[in-house]
């Protein structure tokens, strides 16, 4: 069989990644909506949301990825493995956040963005993930007490996201620290295994909702 080649990176500005996300019926990918729902915004393979969802069955996992091949393989997984809690999107996640946002299950308690940017030039500004769009969207869906979980290998890309949410308003660090130097779920991404073995530090934050935008 011919393999897919897959590009490491893809430049979410370019015309091809301008849809927003198409939600599905909800009801035919989760056994069960009313859990409460994770976000992992740039799951990549979904390693990750694939773990959390096994170790949390009680929840709802869904990883957002802008590289389409990935998607459909990790979806052929979670489906291979039976785990109905765990579902992947294809699109990008900073085109009208606040639609697709509204698109979701009302029970988002969670949203993780970990290792997301590739692109650590200050002219590449815009590509990167934590737009401010993205994140009055994710303050409009969060519950009070909503969690953010952030992480980076790159300092500035780190603080970066850390200041977008910490502008934002709504949004209080639950640690004293700048950064926390562990990662608060107990599940490392396949991008914090590498940095762990490379002896590579992690910068990360874990944020609450305060109130209601
Ligand atoms: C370095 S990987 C990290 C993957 C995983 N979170 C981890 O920690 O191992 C970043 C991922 O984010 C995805 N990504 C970047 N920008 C995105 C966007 N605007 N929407 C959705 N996914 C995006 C990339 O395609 C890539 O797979």
């Amino acid at each position: 069989m011919a393999r897919v080649r897959i590009r490491q990176h893809v430049n979410p500005l370019s015309q091809k990644y301008r849809q927003v996300l198409a939600c599905p019926d909800w009801a035919t990918v989760y056994d069960d909506v009313r859990r409460p729902l994770h976000l992992d915004i740039g799951c990549a393979r979904g390693r990750f949301p694939l773990k959390m969802a096994q170790q949390h069955p009680d929840w709802n996992f869904l990883g957002v990825e802008i590289r389409q091949p990935l998607v459909l393989e990790a979806n052929e997984t979670g489906d291979r493995l039976g785990l109905q809690n765990l579902h992947y999107l294809f699109g990008n996640i900073n085109v009208e956040p606040e639609k697709f946002f509204s698109a979701l299950p009302p029970t988002l308690q969670r949203v993780s963005i970990q290792f997301p940017d590739p692109w650590f030039k200050q002219r590449h500004n815009k590509r990167r993930v934590a737009q401010p769009e993205l994140v009055t969207a994710i303050a409009n869906a969060l519950p009070p007490g909503g969690e953010v979980l952030l992480q980076s290998d790159v300092e500035p890309v780190a603080q970066d996201m850390r200041e977008r949410f910490a502008e934002n308003g709504n949004f209080s660090f639950t640690h004293d620290t700048p950064w926390l130097a562990e990662n608060p779920l107990g599940v490392p991404t396949e991008r914090e295994i590498a940095c762990f073995n490379l002896h590579r530090p992690v910068y990360r934050c874990l944020l609450q909702l305060q109130r209601i935008p």
